[in-house]
């Protein structure tokens, strides 16, 4: 259980509407789907209809601050099932990263990488009152892309196991660049917010509305807030 799984869902039954990929850039092809991620008959490519108008006002945020830069659409929609394939996947990977042969480890080695696995990944979880972000189409993992068609650095790649992830790592590093991948990541958030979106404190990529997360970080800036989650797993 994480704090924000205390938030309680109440599901508007807002539908699950496709992004209109024209006004975004892509990843192309998708990042899971490119690892036999099962997506089934679904697209990662939907989120629910105020979570796409949200989108499209932070776009339009980040065009009056940079005309002709876009937010790169990384990952939308994610079922459940995908949600089960990516952590394995991040355990595997994990796995690869450290020399380590899954038969070899010890318990405590186990736990340690799953802690780890956890750190980013939501756990896959059936149970309605704790859904993965990704799992209600409220949540989505963006970038941006300059003028030039070009991926802006924020100093890590999307979903990377380290505390790169983490969105003001940069803040008070003295390495080269550093100001420039906070300044980076400052205005994905400033955009994404100025649309009503939260961050996730661990990810600087990874935003969401109306889901739990989102309640519960309204709910710690201003303790006067009651937010509820309206978006709940959708299958
Ligand atoms: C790891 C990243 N892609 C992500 O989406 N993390 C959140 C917490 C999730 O799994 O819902
Ligand atoms: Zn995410």
């Amino acid at each position: 259980m994480r704090p924000y799984h205390q938030i309680p869902i109440q599901e508007c039954g807002e539908p699950l509407v496709p992004i209109p990929l024209k006004k975004f850039a892509v990843e192309f092809p998708h990042p899971y789907e490119k690892l036999g991620a099962p997506y089934g008959e679904h697209s990662p490519y939907f989120l629910r209809q105020s979570v796409v108008d949200n989108l499209i006002a932070a776009q339009n945020y980040l065009q009056i601050l940079h005309p002709d830069w876009h937010i790169q659409i990384f990952d939308a929609y994610r079922p459940v099932a995908v949600q089960q394939f990516m952590v394995n996947y991040a355990f595997c990977e994990a796995l690869r990263d450290r020399r380590l042969i899954g038969i070899e480890l010890s318990e405590i080695q186990r736990q340690e990488i799953w802690q780890e696995v956890y750190k980013i990944w939501a756990e896959p979880s059936l149970d309605e009152k704790t859904p993965p972000p990704h799992s209600t189409g409220a949540a989505v993992d963006v970038t941006l892309v300059d003028d030039r068609g070009k991926i802006v650095d924020m100093g890590s790649p999307i979903d990377e196991l380290s505390d790169r992830s983490l969105p003001d790592y940069y803040l008070n590093s003295d390495r080269p660049q550093a100001q420039q991948y906070h300044a980076n990541r400052l205005l994905l958030q400033n955009v994404l917010e100025k649309a009503g979106f939260k961050r996730n404190p661990r990810e600087w990529w990874h935003f969401s509305f109306g889901d739990q997360m989102w309640a519960w970080l309204n709910n710690q800036t201003n303790q006067d807030t009651k937010f509820v989650a309206r978006y709940g797993r959708l299958i």
